[in-house]
């Protein structure tokens, strides 16, 4: 049935809650071996808009989570709430079929023997609501496939397959949509190409999108929120930028740890070409990619690019330097490097040291430091 009714256009209406509610607990015993099972236990809030990355080494259970959400593990005892609506409690468990969701998978699983558009209208007859014009043309702007609507599967690039796979996932008129590493199959060039899209799909559609990733690059860029999983457990939950500059978390020593900052372009330099941005903690300049002036960007600074200075140092070639204050620092255990936790302004920022400079510019707890950013370590 057609409709023009563009107010559909997945929105949430004023009845619904400002949150996800889940709470998930499952066992897999394989073989009666203990060392073999698995046990899954999360209980977190999510917001009901935006991305949440659900983060985690291979084998957190990061799937094993969607597919809970999604009620493909029945065994899996709990809580689930979305947009006001119980899809599980310990009285009531919601069928898969009737949970409103979108579910794309790391290999774009479209129906090889129909055109791209054929696997769109598969999806608008699947939705348990009505046909929505002004939606369908959104979506197809969004993720820019209306150029590939005639072709099949087989004529369509990985990353133009995974386009079509998400698009048909939103045409179903989700209550929130489920992506289980959209973009692992894909080269870094098919990648790069296709995160403008996401990006798009973040800022345009108004339904929360769970987002599972082990690729820091793409959690940086993408998602607003995270949840960290590890061996089944959360182990830590909120705004990306609170908390990968988090001390306390495994894998702090590696080497793309660093913070995601929000910030402002503020001015362009021509000649140069860099552009000013900034953020509570104060400016930065960075190489100018494109973007307009007053347009948010996301930065992420890697804390193997910064250095702290006693004080503002002007016969450097470092661009920017940050009034900062020490508030955490902790050493690795076998190494000769110290992570120190850093705040400018509102933010956080992270600086991988050696001990020995920590020692040599007696940088303690409380201490008021420069830190010096180089531009280069601003990625987007
Ligand atoms: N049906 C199953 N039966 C038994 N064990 C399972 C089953 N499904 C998953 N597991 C185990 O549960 C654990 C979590 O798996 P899951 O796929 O959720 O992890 P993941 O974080 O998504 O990993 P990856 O990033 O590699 O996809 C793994 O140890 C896996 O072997």
């Amino acid at each position: 049935m057609m409709s023009n009714n563009s107010e559909a256009t997945l929105t949430k209406s004023a009845c619904q809650t400002e949150h996800i509610q889940l709470a998930f607990n499952l066992s897999y015993h394989r073989q009666d071996n203990a060392k073999d099972s698995f046990s899954l236990s999360i209980n977190a809030t999510v917001p009901a808009k935006g991305i949440t990355a659900i983060f985690g080494h291979s084998g957190s259970g990061k799937t094993t989570l969607l597919r809970c959400i999604a009620g493909l593990e029945p065994s899996a005892k709990g809580q689930l709430q979305i947009a006001g609506d119980t899809w599980q409690d310990d009285n009531y468990f919601m069928p898969t079929h009737k949970r409103s969701l979108g579910y794309v998978f790391q290999e774009a699983s479209l129906f090889d023997h129909l055109t791209a558009k054929g696997n769109l209208d598969f999806a608008i007859k699947r939705a348990d609501k009505p046909f929505d014009q002004a939606l369908y043309q959104k979506v197809l702007m969004i993720m820019g496939i209306e150029g590939l609507l005639s072709r099949f599967p087989s004529q369509l690039s990985g990353g133009e397959r995974q386009r079509v796979a998400i698009a048909r996932a939103l045409l179903i008129q989700p209550q929130i949509l489920l992506m289980d590493e959209p973009l692992a199959a894909l080269d870094l060039a098919r990648k790069q190409e296709i995160l403008p899209y996401l990006e798009k799909l973040r800022d345009n559609i108004d339904i929360p999108i769970l987002y599972v990733s082990h690729a820091m690059d793409e959690v940086a860029r993408l998602a607003d929120h995270t949840l960290m999983l590890e061996k089944g457990q959360l182990i830590a939950q909120g705004e990306v930028s609170q908390v990968f500059s988090r001390l306390d978390l495994p894998g702090q020593f590696q080497q793309d740890t660093g913070v995601i900052i929000k910030a402002q372009v503020l001015e362009k330099d021509e000649q140069w070409h860099l552009m000013r941005v900034a953020f509570s903690g104060g400016d930065l300049w960075l190489k100018d990619s494109g973007e307009t002036v007053s347009q948010t960007v996301r930065v992420r600074v890697l804390a193997r690019d910064i250095s702290l200075a006693l004080s503002a140092q002007q016969d450097s070639s470092i661009l920017n330097r940050l009034q900062a204050s020490v508030i955490e620092i902790k050493e690795d255990n076998n190494e000769a490097l110290a992570l120190v936790r850093l705040q400018v302004g509102e933010e956080f920022l992270l600086a991988r040291l050696t001990r020995r400079s920590l020692a040599h510019l007696q940088i303690t707890v409380g201490k008021q430091v420069w830190a010096q950013v180089k531009s280069v370590a601003i990625v987007y």
